[in-house]
């Protein structure tokens, strides 16, 4: 196991490139059951999630071989295997990605069933409703969710729930639905980039989805799809994550190959919050950060300010000169990083769903964890800024998501090196 050490207070100056988009890549990898020719992704991060979606996928008869450090082929040597095991699924909950397109070709799939994480509980009722509703039958025994369906029928669905559309259940189901017979309709689907994404890439396989990005999807099923060459999209999450950095340091970042379009919200909320930023092209814009000011944000579905940037906000606002309300409207428990962020000084006092962020004048470095992806993101950005030395233990979190991540750091003047964390 590693941490980082990191010595604060270096103002990040550079230029940094945006990764391909974890949350598109894994989605896109699962739909590759779907055929039984070859498909290339290019533009995939190089990451731990990457590397488990490969296990999966390889467990599951497909063999992947990288053509590039970005660029993967997956081919099929077997039609046969339909079980992804508890020891996959457990270290990456995107594992459930697999069930539709296992479903929808193979007829039957065993997956383990996710569980929840330190970010809260993660229901996936909305997942089996979903295929329910497309004729499977379903069953949760030892642990592991059993479906089975040897003809898939579209139909007319609704799948909002108590908090809103389900990001990888209306993948999960689009991806059934491709090779289902007739036309189904989701309604109060998810409306995110990488939804969008997921249904172009599928498109150009020879599915027929019309609607992906809004919150109705409709799909006209069809009886096979080919291979595919593809490139996916960029990562907002990271790219929100290095405005974050420009912002926390007082730095000057210019971020390239982002898709600013994905980003129009983070973009407001951060300027609020006091990082001016200049939009030099579709992918190309520069984060200065200014004087950091309080703001009042809730996290919700896309386009709204996405829940997987709030530990990275909320690390930028502990050094406002005011007092931020952060409601996380989708994982209501997401505020572990806040606990930590104190132990460095911050002010957060969390009320339910709610964070309450007094701005102090300085952040003092400290023995801080990491309790998931993004806090892990939100922890390294108060150290980044922090008076003194900050060190980050379990960062394998921060390594399922963020590629090269010190070394991106690192090249814009950040002092932080990895190191084991037993030493
Ligand atoms: C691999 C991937 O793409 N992960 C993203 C995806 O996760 P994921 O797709 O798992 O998250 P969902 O969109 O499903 O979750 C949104 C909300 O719906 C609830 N819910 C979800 C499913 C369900 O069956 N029942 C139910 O009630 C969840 O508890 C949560 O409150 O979207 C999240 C919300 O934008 C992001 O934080 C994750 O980074
Ligand atoms: C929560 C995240 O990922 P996952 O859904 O894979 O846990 C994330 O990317 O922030």
């Amino acid at each position: 196991m590693d941490k980082y050490v990191i010595h604060g207070q270096h103002r990040l100056q550079g230029t940094v490139s945006i990764s391909g988009a974890k949350n598109s890549s894994l989605p896109l990898m699962a739909a590759s059951l779907l055929t039984a020719e070859p498909v290339i992704l290019h533009n995939v991060p190089y990451l731990m999630d990457i590397r488990t979606m490969v296990s999966l996928l390889t467990q599951l008869g497909k063999s992947i071989s990288y053509l590039d450090p970005h660029t993967i082929k997956i081919e099929e040597k077997s039609a046969e295997p339909y079980e992804a095991p508890y020891d996959i699924v457990r270290k990456m909950r995107a594992s459930i990605a697999v069930l539709g397109p296992l479903l929808g070709r193979r007829g039957k799939a065993r997956v383990s069933f996710p569980g929840g994480c330190t970010i809260g509980p993660r229901p996936i009722d909305l997942h089996i409703k979903g295929m329910k509703a497309l004729g499977a039958e379903i069953t949760i025994e030892e642990g592991y969710i059993n479906a089975t369906c040897p003809e898939l029928k579209g139909c007319q669905m609704n799948l909002l729930g108590s908090f809103g559309p389900s990001v990888l259940g209306t993948e999960n189901v689009m991806m059934a639905a491709v090779l289902a017979k007739g036309t189904t309709i989701i309604e109060g689907a998810a409306a995110e980039p990488e939804v969008a994404d997921l249904a172009n890439f599928l498109n150009q396989m020879g599915a027929n989805i019309t609607g992906a990005g809004t919150s109705i999807i409709t799909i006209e099923g069809v009886d096979s799809l080919h291979g595919v060459e593809y490139t996916t999209i960029p990562d907002r999450i990271e790219a929100g994550t290095f405005i974050a950095a420009a912002g926390i340091t007082g730095g000057e970042i210019r971020i390239e190959n982002a898709c600013v379009h994905h980003l129009a919200e983070p973009i407001e909320i951060f300027s609020r919050a006091g990082v001016e930023i200049e939009i030099l092209s579709d992918t190309t814009l520069i984060a200065r950060g200014k004087n950091i000011r309080p703001i009042e944000v809730e996290t919700k579905p896309y386009p709204f300010f996405p829940t997987d940037l709030q530990a990275q906000l909320m690390a930028l606002v502990t050094l406002s000169d005011g007092i931020s309300i952060i409601s996380e409207k989708i994982f209501p428990d997401r505020f572990l990083h806040a606990a930590e962020l104190c132990r460095m000084g911050a002010d957060i006092h969390i009320d339910g769903a709610v964070a309450v962020v007094k701005g102090v004048p300085y952040l003092s470095g400290a023995a801080i964890m990491a309790s998931d992806l993004r806090a892990g993101a939100g922890l390294v950005l108060a150290g980044l800024a922090a008076r003194g030395k900050t060190e980050v233990l379990r960062i394998y979190h921060i390594d399922r998501g963020y590629e090269h991540f010190e070394e991106k750091l690192r090249a814009l003047g950040a002092d932080i090196e990895r190191r084991p964390q037993e030493e």
